[in-house]
């Protein structure tokens, strides 16, 4: 006979009744009529059972994206849970991160979570499987490749020097600054957007709409962050609509994604491509919308947790400085960074990879069995959430010891597969990460050049949203080097 006590959500204002059971921790949840027999039985057994992984599970709840697994340690490789109707298991290690990210034979597909779906729209990436997101991954691929991005370098360097031309004797706030860069980036690189001026803060105000949505409770009434959410999709897909509409007509070209999904893949256009290759307007305005929601946030985060754990490591600035200025004394000619060289820098790599593990900036990946499968010995059944911690894997001592420390050398040999997740792994591994570090490796190499840069509050802080940034938004006071 499992146990069976109670706690009291005050976020959905109800009652949270927890069975343990003796294969696994199950949680419940489940509305009942609050009376003074059940909380006080729920006293009785919170003083009796609850656990420092019962309060987290708690922390959950009241807020989803938290991270409750960073201890694994304690609780095995598995946890398993029944949130609002659905079996919701949590694993660890490398044979789950295997079997799940390479997801083969159809096991598993990707589970994006309600708002998600519904920002996003029917078509996105996000929401397709199986041939169909083949087929969306091959077009996309082509303009996120290190040969397809070359026609952005300029743009991306002129910006970055820009953006911190103006943070001299100023105090700025690191992720305000990495996410207006990221957003111009980006912006510019889908639809050739101008950095400033009318459109762009259009844009701007849209799209961060959008993105606090995600986090928000499903209603669609007037008023919430949901509603406002879908929105601003719309505004935004009108927008990309007008510019569709300029580009058909031939009034402007560019030479930007939006233009090659245009000429090579929209549908009813007469190229050689195969129909099958083509997007309907729809499909493109979906898909285009989940390279902004999925490039930003993550990008934004990983440049200010990388310039924090520069701050707070010394010894790694100094190197990662070292491998920049001695670029530029090696440059003949003029003065301005190259493709070349933005090509060509090993430690800043190794920086980064140890950035996105000591941050995991994304916790956990999560997936739905589409089939029964066995993981580890332990048997999912068909329709189960299955969510890889992935913090734990990043933190995991015997493949990185000492997990806390920031040591970029971690990364000078390679790792065991599967136990660096940085971008994922397998067919939904991130197809924007030749993006994210050709902005990153940009920026960082103007920073470390030029600036000089103290932190202004000691806070360790994990902001509560679905990517991990620093909470107080990483204050600094920048001087010339
Ligand atoms: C440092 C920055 C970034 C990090 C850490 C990151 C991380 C990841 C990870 C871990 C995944 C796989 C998640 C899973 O398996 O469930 C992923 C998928 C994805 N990323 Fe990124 N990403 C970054 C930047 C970008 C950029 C710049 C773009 C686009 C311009 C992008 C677009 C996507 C898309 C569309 C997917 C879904 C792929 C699919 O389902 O097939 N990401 N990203």
């Amino acid at each position: 006979m499992g146990k069976q006590w109670f706690l009291f959500d005050v976020y959905n204002g109800r009652i949270i009744s927890i069975g343990a059971s003796s294969t696994a921790t199950t949680l419940r949840l489940s509305s009942v009529t609050i009376n003074s027999k059940v909380i006080e039985n729920g006293a009785r057994h919170l003083v009796d059972h609850v656990t420092p992984f019962h309060i987290s599970i708690l922390c959950f709840l009241l807020n989803p994206y938290r991270d409750f697994t960073k201890s694994n340690g304690g609780y095995g490789k598995v946890f398993k849970s029944f949130v609002l109707g659905r079996y919701t298991v949590f694993m660890t290690g490398r044979e789950a991160s295997k079997i799940l990210l390479s997801g083969k034979d159809g096991m598993v597909s990707l589970n994006l979570f309600y708002t998600g779906q519904q920002v996003l729209g029917p078509n996105s990436l996000l929401q397709t499987n199986g041939e169909a997101h083949k087929r969306l991954r091959r077009l996309i691929a082509e303009p996120l490749s290190i040969d397809g991005l070359k026609k952005y370098f300029h743009f991306i360097n002129t910006q970055a020097i820009e953006t911190l031309d103006q943070w001299t004797g100023k105090r700025v706030l690191v992720l305000e600054e990495a996410s207006s860069f990221t957003l111009k980036v980006i912006g510019n690189m889908i639809m050739s957007l101008e950095p400033s001026g009318e459109e762009q803060e259009r844009f701007r105000a849209n799209f961060k709409i959008i993105s606090s949505s995600f986090a928000s409770m499903p209603f669609k009434i007037p008023g919430t962050a949901f509603h406002r959410g879908i929105k601003a999709r719309d505004s935004m897909y009108a927008m990309i609509d007008s510019i569709i509409a300029t580009r058909r007509n031939g009034e402007v070209i560019q030479q930007d994604f939006l233009e090659s999904l245009i000429i090579k893949h929209s549908k009813g256009t007469n190229t050689i491509d195969n129909e099958d290759n083509k997007l309907t307007d729809q499909q493109m305005k979906d898909n285009i919308l989940t390279l902004l929601v999925a490039g930003h946030d993550t990008t934004t985060a990983a440049l200010t947790w990388l310039v924090k754990f520069l701050g707070e490591n010394p010894a790694v600035l100094e190197q990662l400085r070292e491998e920049h200025l001695q670029i530029q004394a090696n440059r003949k000619d003029g003065t301005n960074l190259t493709w070349s060289e933005v090509n060509n820098m090993p430690y800043t790599n190794k920086v980064i990879s140890e950035t996105l593990r000591r941050a995991t900036i994304l916790p956990w990946y999560s997936r739905k069995a589409a089939q029964d499968f066995e993981i580890d010995g332990y048997n999912i059944k068909k329709g189960w959430s299955i969510n890889l911690d992935v913090v734990s894997i990043h933190h995991d001592p015997e493949t990185f010891p000492d997990p806390e420390k920031f040591d970029p050398s971690r990364f000078d040999a390679p790792l065991k597969t599967f136990s660096y997740l940085g971008f994922g792994s397998g067919p939904r591994m991130c197809p924007g990460m030749n993006l994210a570090k050709l902005e990153i490796c940009i920026f960082i190499h103007h920073l470390v050049c030029k600036y000089k840069w103290r932190a202004l509050e000691k806070d360790d802080s994990v902001q509560p949203t679905l990517v991990r940034m620093p909470k107080n938004k990483y204050p600094i006071m920048v001087e010339p080097l």
